[in-house]
């Protein structure tokens, strides 16, 4: 049996997704585990955000399981899985663009904290998570007045706003220039050392080489690899996905 430390934050188990006839996502079991970044990639169409979504509980998955912290939440809501510590951010920038940075972030704090706690923790806590993301500089500036690449880091410091203990990152880099690709680098890496595990969806892949501890490679629906950068980069399954696409980094 399984120590309660070694369970994963986050783990998948034979989840397939049909669309009509199409099998979108197929059999796939993946983990995430606490304290770390874990990547999820694989070529345009291979099922990383239909597996995002079945996280999530927006798709529900014709067979297989979905586990946060060894709960089975398969079949819960939505907003179970977040009260359970599930949160995510999306490829299309889902921010309210004529309010501040800090208005977004302090929004996010008072619907989760609504009833519970008070306003001053809310402050506390925007006034930490602009620091630890790096966004304090622009804090008090409107969204739609800040570059894409930065909107990117506030997406995700909303996300933490609900206190999360797994968060989901789809193609959060897009949009970014070199630097900012870097800065977020360095985030993701002080996030997972606060304890929290993280799932990155990213096209970058030099990004996700550099920050992840483990890979897993979706292709045409199905796992074809999972395992460390350095066992991904000379896999000959990924290798091959990649192939008239993408190199691997
Ligand atoms: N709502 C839907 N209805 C029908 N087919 C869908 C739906 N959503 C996704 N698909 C199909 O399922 C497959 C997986 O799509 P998905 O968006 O999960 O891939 P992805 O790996 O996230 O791709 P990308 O990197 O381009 O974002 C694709 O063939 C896509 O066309």
């Amino acid at each position: 049996m399984q120590s309660p430390d070694a369970t994963p934050l986050l783990e998948t188990r034979g989840v397939t997704v049909r669309f009509g006839g199409h099998v979108a996502v197929n059999d796939v079991s993946i983990a995430v585990e606490r304290g770390a970044v874990t990547g999820l990639i694989g070529p345009n169409g291979a099922g990383k955000t239909t597996l995002f979504n079945t996280v999530t509980g927006l798709q529900k998955p014709i067979a297989g399981q979905v586990l946060i912290d060894g709960v089975d939440v398969t079949t819960k809501a939505p907003y179970k899985r977040a009260h359970l510590g599930l949160a995510r951010t999306f490829q299309r920038l889902e921010l309210f663009l004529s309010l501040s940075v800090r208005d977004n972030l302090r929004v996010a704090g008072d619907i989760h904290r609504a009833g519970t706690r008070g306003k001053a923790d809310v402050k506390a806590e925007t006034d930490r998570l602009l620091e630890l993301t790096g966004l304090t500089d622009v804090a008090d500036k409107d969204v739609s007045d800040i570059p894409t690449g930065r909107a990117r880091v506030v997406e995700v410091a909303r996300a933490l706003m609900t206190s999360p203990r797994v968060l989901l990152l789809d193609e959060p880099a897009s949009g970014q220039t070199e630097q900012e690709t870097e800065d977020f680098a360095a985030m993701l890496v002080r996030l997972a050392g606060e304890g929290l595990g993280i799932c990155l969806v990213e096209h970058d892949l030099p990004l996700v080489m550099k920050v992840c501890s483990q890979i897993h490679v979706l292709d045409y629906g199905a796992l074809i690899a999972s395992g460390t950068p350095e066992e991904i980069r000379h896999d000959p399954a990924v290798i091959a996905a990649y192939i008239g696409t993408e190199e691997v980094a």
